[in-house]
């Protein structure tokens, strides 16, 4: 009888002992996301990411984020340990960006600031003059109806002010850029959604910096405290994935990617919004294939891309990805893309390249929609969100 009592006793205790240890797990899954961030500063150095197991979606893979980090300094650690230099990188932060880059947006295009205002303030304004100002706005891209547009208004103040004051000039001048550029659209990017990731689509031909801007959008959300995730769904040119996930890792930020050549580019899109939603991340950022050379290959593609994330979650951004050296040719194929997706933002990349800052005015004229991150350099924080004011600024700096 006695025996009996003693194991009932000692079954009812490991019983105890179990569901004591199934709360404690599950109470440990629902800790809120802010509290347990996807990427913890201090981690041992085999610890693996969240879900970040290689293969654990059939043929998708999420890249490691780099082994070693150091420990912080609060952790229990050997000196040496602690000092060693963190394997993951902190990204410049929007501000102090902006002031640095600034200084590259004047070098490349206020010659045509410059000579415009030279123009301007001629004792005389004659015809010859209207003309060579006409043409100095077509050499900058601004396009044939924005430049006719602001040389018909400036004509008309110049005329009734009568001022050749060149500070009086510089102002009217300042100011008609300012309307043209249109400081009324909404240039922020949408990087928040309720409940779920924000999801943002990178498009546009190859060459023009898409994955680049992918990895350098990336750092800046991570220096904005975001959690992201990235998405390779440029699945034509082999190294492109490799090269995503680089960037990635380089701020802690895990990419899905396809381990097979040529994959369905919609279905890695598709596995990134599955993953980031898994992660709870804030932002999935999808980089995609731009071939141009089929238009109907290039709008199928991309609606496909499109269409099936939808199944997953709505898209929350489209950024388009213009090269600002190309011009006109820029503009035709910002056209194609436009028709094939609904681009929400523009992406102006190379603008550290060029004196031609005024395909920002046509480009956006063109699709009705926001230059809303210019690119000014190869650097890993040369991209900086759009500011009408300060890039009309550095057009017309002395
Ligand atoms: N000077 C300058 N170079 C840039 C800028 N943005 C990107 N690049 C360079 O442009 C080149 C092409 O960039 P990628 O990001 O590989 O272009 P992509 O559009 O992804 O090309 P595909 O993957 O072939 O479709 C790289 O050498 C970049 O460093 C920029 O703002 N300024």
């Amino acid at each position: 009888m006695e025996t009996s009592v003693l194991i009932t006793f000692i079954v009812l205790a490991v019983v105890l002992v179990g569901l004591v240890g199934t709360l404690l797990v599950s109470g440990r899954k629902l800790t809120p996301k802010k509290t347990r961030r996807l990427y913890p500063e201090t981690r041992d150095a085999d610890d693996q990411p969240p879900g970040a197991a290689e293969g654990e979606d059939g043929d998708t893979l999420v890249a490691d984020r780099p082994a070693a980090e150091a420990p912080e300094a609060a952790v229990e650690a050997p000196e040496a340990e602690a000092e060693a230099a963190p394997a993951v990188e902190t990204p410049e932060p929007v501000a102090s960006r902006l002031a640095r880059l600034r200084a590259r947006l004047v070098k490349s295009n206020n010659v045509f600031g410059k000579s415009l205002l030279a123009l301007l303030s001629r004792d005389e304004i004659d015809e010859d003059v209207w003309e060579e100002i006409e043409e100095t706005l077509l050499m900058a891209d601004l396009g044939t109806d924005s430049t006719m547009e602001l040389v018909d208004t400036l004509r008309e103040r110049v005329t009734v002010e009568g001022s050749k004051d060149p500070q009086r000039v510089r102002a009217m001048l300042h100011e008609e850029l300012v309307k043209l550029i249109d400081p009324e659209f909404d240039r922020r990017l949408t990087v928040t959604a309720d409940g779920r990731p924000a999801v943002v689509l990178v498009v546009g031909v190859n060459g023009v910096g898409k994955t680049t801007t992918v990895g350098k959008l990336a750092r800046v959300l991570v220096a904005e405290d975001k959690d992201v995730i990235l998405g390779a769904a440029d699945t034509f040119r082999a190294a492109a994935a490799e090269q995503l996930t680089t960037w990635g890792s380089r701020v802690g930020v895990p990419t899905v990617s396809s381990d097979v050549e040529g994959a369905d580019p919609a279905s890695v899109a598709y596995d990134a919004v599955d993953k980031g939603t898994e992660l709870e991340t804030d932002v999935v950022l999808v980089d995609t294939a731009g071939r141009l050379q089929n238009k109907a290959n290039l709008m199928d593609e991309l609606g496909k891309v499109k269409r099936v994330v939808e199944k997953k979650s709505e898209v929350d951004e489209v950024l388009l990805v213009l090269d600002a050296t190309t011009g006109q040719n820029g503009l035709n194929q910002a056209k194609v893309f436009s028709e094939a997706v609904n681009v929400t933002g523009i992406v102006l990349t190379k603008l550290d390249g060029t004196a031609r800052g005024g395909i920002v005015v046509a480009i956006q004229k063109q699709l009705g929609v926001p230059v809303k991150l210019i690119g000014l350099g190869e650097g890993p924080d040369d991209l900086a969100p759009f500011d009408t004011e300060s890039f009309v600024d550095a057009l017309l700096e002395d």
